[in-house]
C-alpha cells in the first residue's frame, strides 16, 4: 500500500507525536516515559550516564584533578541539558543529537587524557549512538570514535592494546547496529500493525483519532480548507445476507482499493468501522470536496460489484470550518451521510458551513463570559437514530 504523509507530520524516525507538539507539563512527560520509545529511552540513557559519571568527578574534585574533572562536569551539565529540554517538551531529536554528540566528543577527549580507563567510556558511546541516532548517523559517529582513536594511538601502550580496542570497539558497534536495525524493523511492523485495519490495508480508527487533530491544526497553522468525508456502504447487510461474509469481506477489500488509487498520497483513508470509512483530504475546499465525493460516488457504483449486484455508497462531506473541534466536524460529515441516506443512497450530501457566531454586543453591554461553557454533544449523541 502506498505511505501517506500529512506533511510537517510525516511518518519518520523524527516523528513527533501529535501528543507531544504542545508543550508539555511534568504530569505529560511521566506518561510519555510509558508511551513515547525515543523519550523514554533517552531519559533512561542520559540518567544512567549522569549516575555513573557523578561518582568520577566529585572523586576528580576531591583528588585535585581540575582537567578530568572540567570534561566530566562539561559532559555531565550538556546531558542535564538535553534531559531537561526533552523534559520540558521540546525536541527530542534535537536533545538526542546533543547526548550523542557529547559522548561521542567527551570518550574521545577523557580517552586522551585518561589514556586506556578513559577510552572505556567509548563503549557506552558506541552503543548509546546506535540508540539514540539514526543508522547511518550512528555508523558514521562510530567509525569517527574508533578511527581517532586508533590513528592518535595515545591512549594506548602498545600495538597490541591497540589493536585489542579497533577489535573489541569494532564488534561492539557491528552488534549495536544489528540491534538498532532488528528493532527499528520490528517497530516499524508494530506501528503499522497498530495503526491499519488487518482486512483493507486502511488506516484504522485509532490511527484516525490520532491524526484528526493533526489534521485540524495544520490546516489552521497553513491556514488552508481540509475536508472530511464518511462512506458508508449502502445495504451491505444485504450482501452479507446473500452471498456470505467472505464475499461481504472482498467488497470491503475491493471498494478500500478503490478509494486508495482514487485519492491522492497526501489523503488519508481510515475503517472507521463496520462498512463505514472517513477520507480526510487536506487542502480541498467545499467545491472541490464536492467534486471528490461524486467521483469517488461515481467510481464505486460503476466498478464496485458483489456477483450480479451493483455496490453503491452513500457520502456525506463537510469542510472544517472556523473554531470547530474534531467532533463537530465528524458529526456534521456524519449527519451529512446520513441525509444522503435518507435521500435514496448512492448520494452525496456536503454539509454546509456552520452559521458563524454572532458578532459580540458593544462593550457597554458585553455579557460575562460563562464560567462553564457548554460543551458539545457527543458524536454519538448527535446522530440520527440507527438505520
Ligand atoms: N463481511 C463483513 N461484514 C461486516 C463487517 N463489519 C460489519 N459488517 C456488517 O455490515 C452490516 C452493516 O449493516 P447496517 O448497519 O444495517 O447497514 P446497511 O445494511 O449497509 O444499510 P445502510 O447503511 O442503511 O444502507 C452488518 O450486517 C455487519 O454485520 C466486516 O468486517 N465484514
Amino acid at each position: 500500500m502506498r505511505r501517506h504523509t500529512y506533511g510537517a507530520c510525516a511518518t519518520s524516525p523524527g516523528l513527533i507525536p501529535w501528543w507531544s507538539a504542545s508543550p508539555a507539563g511534568p504530569r505529560m512527560s511521566f506518561q510519555r516515559l510509558r508511551t513515547d520509545f525515543d523519550f523514554a529511552i533517552l531519559m533512561a540513557l542520559g540518567s544512567i550516564t549522569l549516575f555513573g559519571l557523578a561518582p568520577f568527578m566529585l572523586f576528580r574534585l576531591a583528588d585535585g584533578q581540575w582537567l578530568a574533572f572540567a570534561i566530566d562536569s562539561v559532559i555531565m551539565l550538556c546531558i542535564c541539558l538535553a534531559l531537561v529540554h526533552i523534559w520540558r517538551g521540546g525536541s527530542i531529536a534535537r536533545a538526542a543529537l546533543l547526548v550523542a554528540a557529547t559522548n561521542s566528543l567527551g570518550c574521545v577527549v577523557v580517552g586522551m587524557v585518561l589514556g586506556l580507563p578513559g577510552v572505556l567510556w567509548a563503549y557506552v558511546a558506541l552503543i548509546g549512538n546506535f540508540l539514540l541516532l539514526e543508522r547511518r548517523r550512528a555508523t558514521l559517529a562510530s567509525l569517527l570514535i574508533i578511527g581517532f582513536l586508533i590513528v592518535h594511538g595515545g591512549a594506548f601502550a602498545n600495538v597490541l592494546e591497540r589493536a585489542m580496542f579497533a577489535v573489541t570497539a569494532t564488534v561492539c558497534a557491528g552488534f549495536a547496529f544489528a540491534f538498532a536495525y532488528r528493532a527499528g524493523l520490528q517497530r516499524r511492523q508494530l506501528e503499522s500493525l497498530a495503526e491499519h485495519d488487518p482486512l483493507t490495508g486502511a488506516h484504522n480508527r485509532r490511527a484516525m483519532e490520532r491524526e484528526l487533530p493533526i489534521a485540524i491544526e495544520a490546516s489552521r497553522r497553513q491556514q488552508l480548507p481540509v475536508g472530511l468525508a464518511v462512506l458508508d456502504l449502502d445495504y451491505f447487510k444485504h450482501i452479507n445476507d446473500a452471498y456470505g461474509h467472505e464475499a461481504g469481506d472482498r467488497v470491503l477489500v475491493d471498494f478500500a482499493g478503490l478509494v486508495i488509487r482514487a485519492t491522492r498520497k497526501g489523503d488519508r483513508f481510515f475503517r472507521y468501522g463496520g462498512e463505514e470509512f472517513v477520507l480526510v483530504l487536506p487542502g480541498v475546499d467545499r467545491r472541490a470536496l464536492r467534486t471528490v465525493s461524486e467521483f469517488l460516488r461515481a467510481s464505486v457504483a460503476e466498478q464496485l460489484r458483489c456477483g450480479n449486484e451493483r455496490v453503491t455508497v452513500s457520502i456525506g462531506a463537510a469542510t472544517l470550518a472556523a473554531g470547530e473541534d474534531v467532533a463537530q466536524w465528524m458529526a456534521r460529515a456524519d449527519a451529512a451521510m446520513y441525509q444522503a441516506k435518507q435521500r435514496g443512497r448512492d448520494q452525496v450530501v456536503v454539509a454546509d458551513d456552520p452559521a458563524p457566531a454572532e458578532e459580540p454586543p458593544p462593550t457597554a453591554y458585553r455579557m460575562k463570559p460563562r464560567r462553564f461553557p457548554l460543551r458539545p454533544a457527543s458524536p454519538a449523541s448527535r446522530r440520527p437514530p440507527p438505520k
